[in-house]
């Protein structure tokens, strides 16, 4: 099959189950998903085990090949990812920073690889970062930097874990816009959402993870519901079309304490 597929996948930590046997629909290349859920529903610990950073039992592959198997030179030219948060304690500059990225796949002539990186940073419209060091710059420029290392050595698979909670409005819209981008150039694109307003307008379909396992999944107006909402949230809910056709979600109150997430 063209495209990611997870199946069967179980993970857990110690003695915790975090995903009991999940499979999610083929995700093809050419569109953006979201994976969305509550907090602790295990939707970093799928992304980093989809990126092999993680151990798990189960089947995921990429066009049919199985990602636990391929060499790590490849694995890294097919999967980008894009962590929660860039480490910090680094001493590189942003350029830096990029040609280290792009070194995973193997050595790249100098002035090749010095061309691809910047070309990358003026792709996301943060060329002048690219002399300053990745331990002085904001949350949303680094988040910007770390999409920027995620791209450069123009992955298949696009693995992207919160990639908007830093980023002001005009930024979330270019980064979605540049998301949407990539998946048309014919990538595979998968983002961990909280803002489900935010994944209504861009994303081309929606999973939703809950306890330990696939809730529901599809095109936005098919996931987006009160019912949803209600059940995974538990949120008393509006889900509405604004002037504009988008999908808005209103939430009206909390229907429940919620547990203690963990
Ligand atoms: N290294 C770890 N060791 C033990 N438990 C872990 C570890 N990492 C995550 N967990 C637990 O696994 C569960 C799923 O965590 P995960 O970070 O995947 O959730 P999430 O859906 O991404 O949550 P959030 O929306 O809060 O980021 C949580 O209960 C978390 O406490």
């Amino acid at each position: 099959m063209n495209g990611l597929s997870v199946r069967d996948v179980s993970i857990r930590y110690g003695r915790r189950v975090i995903l009991d046997g999940l499979s999610l629909p083929d995700l093809p290349a050419g569109q953006v998903t979201v994976l969305a859920g509550p907090n602790a529903a295990g939707k970093s610990t799928l992304l980093r085990a989809v990126a092999q950073l993680g151990s798990y039992h189960g089947g995921i592959t990429l066009d049919g090949r199985d990602l636990a198997h391929l060499p790590g030179a490849e694995r890294a030219r097919l999967v980008g990812f894009m962590p929660q948060t860039l480490p910090s304690g680094s001493s590189l500059i942003v350029l830096q920073s990029i040609l280290a990225a792009l070194r995973a796949t193997g050595e790249t002539p100098a002035a090749e690889a010095d061309a691809a990186a910047m070309a990358v940073l003026d792709r996301l419209g943060i060329a002048d970062l690219a002399l300053r060091p990745l331990d002085q710059l904001s949350g949303g420029q680094r988040q910007m930097v770390s999409l920027a290392q995620a791209i450069v050595r123009d992955p298949r698979l696009l693995l992207l874990d919160e990639p908007t909670s830093a980023l002001d409005l005009a930024r979330q819209v270019r980064l979605l816009a540049e998301l949407r981008r990539l998946a048309a150039e014919g990538r595979v694109v998968l983002a961990v959402l909280h803002d489900l307003a935010l994944a209504a307008q861009w994303a081309d379909r929606i999973v939703v993870l809950h306890q330990g396992g696939l809730h529901s999944h599809g095109q936005p107006a098919q996931v987006l519901t009160p019912a949803m909402l209600a059940e995974v949230y538990q949120v008393e809910a509006r889900v509405e079309r604004c002037s504009r056709g988008n999908l808005t979600v209103m939430i009206d109150r909390e229907l429940a304490a919620q547990p203690s997430v963990g």
